[in-house]
């Protein structure tokens, strides 16, 4: 939720509660995970002026009641309101941020949600030491120092953990918040949320039956073209990733593969044409090694024009550029882009965080985007949102988008549409990553995507 979305559900709560009391609550979430990092170290609260430092005061008192070691350094004191007075109710000493001397377990409560503009350079370098000296330290709500809607770096520590408050904000899952955060956890602190917006999570994914065979399980038309390798492997993830029958089509009828992977052979673009015009077929991916060349953009277009669900990668993104929504508003069947971040800007320039970006590439194009990086969002046309941070970095290797592109154009033949089959083929993405290890190679990838299947059905 963003910070204005959490604001409003907070205030819908104090229309039947005081804000004290959610602040109890808040702050004695943050002082429970709190104790359970410290094991008996002396503690070290730093605490801001607005209601992040309210949670903190909360939390340093819970402590010292809990028999800790407790001391409390202050950016500014609270004015008014609730974190005011729970300044007043902590009885402990509190030094100013200055004077504070660090301690080997820290808990972080400068600034949360209200964070509007880049930290100082003082405080910055104050909290960084700090946060440094400590063994662990833990942040409320947030790191201090994030933008909390796009994530973007105001100036924050990178910390042991993040307890975020009631929801995750887009900071726990973009941009400098990655590696900022450490672990994130999540406290349910009483405040009903509903949001649109959620990490991706496993799917659920039906196994074949006694009644389903090739066709039924859906049939994938890869394109090759200039670089074979790149089409080979979304081919092969798309077997993997659960497709029953998955051509190749290409120039050389010959060119490797595994025995199982159909070639067809298509010379011009009127080739695929009509190839296409099978209605057996269930999905088709087209972009990766594409090329840029004349046959190249031929190709793309034949397949623009096809009725089946179309997975566009690679090249095939850069050929559209900056025309994507003048060819894409009229396709008919489902469309997914999965552009990584130059393609992406090739495409659309957008103001605003890496999720305001998508979606208004999904306004353009009409199309469901999956905009990837260590921060991968997806987002559909019914505004759903979907991020996966936190996937293996060893997939920065070429050839694992390739295989992302295959693995959705199995989803999409299986049946899935949108927002969900994008879902289900970055989560089999980012499970095959982790289950492949350390500095693996795209092809190693495709190998493990079976295995995160199984874990689906
Ligand atoms: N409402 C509730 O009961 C609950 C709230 N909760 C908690 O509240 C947090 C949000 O609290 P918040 O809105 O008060 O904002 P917060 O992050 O504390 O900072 C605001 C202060 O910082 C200041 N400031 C901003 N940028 C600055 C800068 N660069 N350098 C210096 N100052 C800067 C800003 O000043 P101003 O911009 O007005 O000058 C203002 O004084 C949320 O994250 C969660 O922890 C939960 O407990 C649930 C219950
Ligand atoms: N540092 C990283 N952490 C997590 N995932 C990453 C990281 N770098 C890249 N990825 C993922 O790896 C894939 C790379 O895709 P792409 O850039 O299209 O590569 P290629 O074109 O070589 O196939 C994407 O799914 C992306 O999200
Ligand atoms: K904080």
């Amino acid at each position: 939720m963003t910070a204005a979305e959490m604001r409003a559900a907070e205030e819908a709560v104090f229309r039947r509660e005081r804000q004290l009391d959610v602040m109890e609550r808040a702050g004695a979430a943050v002082a429970r995970e709190a104790a359970r990092f410290a094991t008996g170290r002396p503690v070290l609260v730093v605490a801001g002026p607005g209601n992040n430092g309210g949670d903190a005061y909360v939390c340093a008192r819970h402590l010292r009641q809990g028999g800790l070691d407790v001391s409390v350094a202050a950016m500014g004191e609270p004015k008014a309101g609730a974190a005011a007075e729970m300044w007043s109710r902590w009885e402990g000493p509190v030094v100013s941020l200055y004077e504070a001397r660090p301690r080997p377990m820290l808990v972080d409560g400068l600034f949360g949600t209200g964070m509007t503009r880049p930290l100082e350079r003082g405080p910055r370098a104050l909290l960084a030491d700090l946060v440094t000296a400590a063994d662990f330290s833990l942040s409320i709500d947030l790191p201090s120092g994030l933008e909390t809607d796009s994530g973007a770096d105001f100036g924050a520590p990178r910390v042991s953990a993040t307890l975020a408050l009631a929801a995750l904000k887009p900071a726990h899952v973009l941009d400098a918040g990655l590696e900022r955060c450490g672990h994130v956890l999540l406290a349910d602190i009483a405040i009903p949320v509903a949001a649109h917006r959620r990490a991706a999570a496993r799917p659920r994914l039906a196994p074949p039956g006694a009644g389903d065979h090739k066709y039924s399980r859906g049939m994938v038309v890869a394109v090759e073209c200039a670089m074979p390798g790149a089409a080979r492997l979304a081919a092969r993830a798309a077997m993997a990733g659960g497709a029953g029958y998955v051509t190749l089509a290409g120039a050389d009828p010959r060119g490797g593969g595994p025995d199982a992977l159909v070639r067809t052979r298509i010379e011009a673009a009127e080739d695929l044409a009509e190839l296409l015009e099978s209605d057996r077929i269930a999905s088709v991916v087209i972009g990766p090694g594409l090329g840029r060349e004349r046959r190249s953009e031929a190709l793309l277009k034949a397949a623009l024009a096809c009725p089946h669900p179309l997975v566009l990668d690679g090249d095939a993104l850069t050929l559209l550029g900056r025309q994507a929504g003048r060819w894409l508003r009229d396709r008919r069947a489902p469309t997914w882009l999965t552009p990584h971040a130059g393609e992406f800007a090739r495409m659309f320039e957008g103001e605003g965080s890496k999720i305001d970006r998508t979606l208004g590439l999904v306004l353009e194009t009409g199309a469901t985007v999956l905009h990837k990086g260590a921060d991968t969002v997806i987002a559909g046309t019914d505004g759903a949102v979907r991020v996966l941070a936190g996937a293996s970095p060893w997939l920065s290797t070429a050839g694992t988008g390739d295989v992302l592109a295959g693995l959705l154009a199995a989803q999409a033949a299986r049946g899935l549409r949108g927002v969900a089959a994008a879902e289900a083929a970055v989560w089999l993405h980012a499970r095959a990553a982790s289950l492949a290890g350390p500095a693996f190679a795209a092809d190693a990838l495709v190998d493990h995507a079976a295995a995160a299947l199984g874990e689906c059905v």
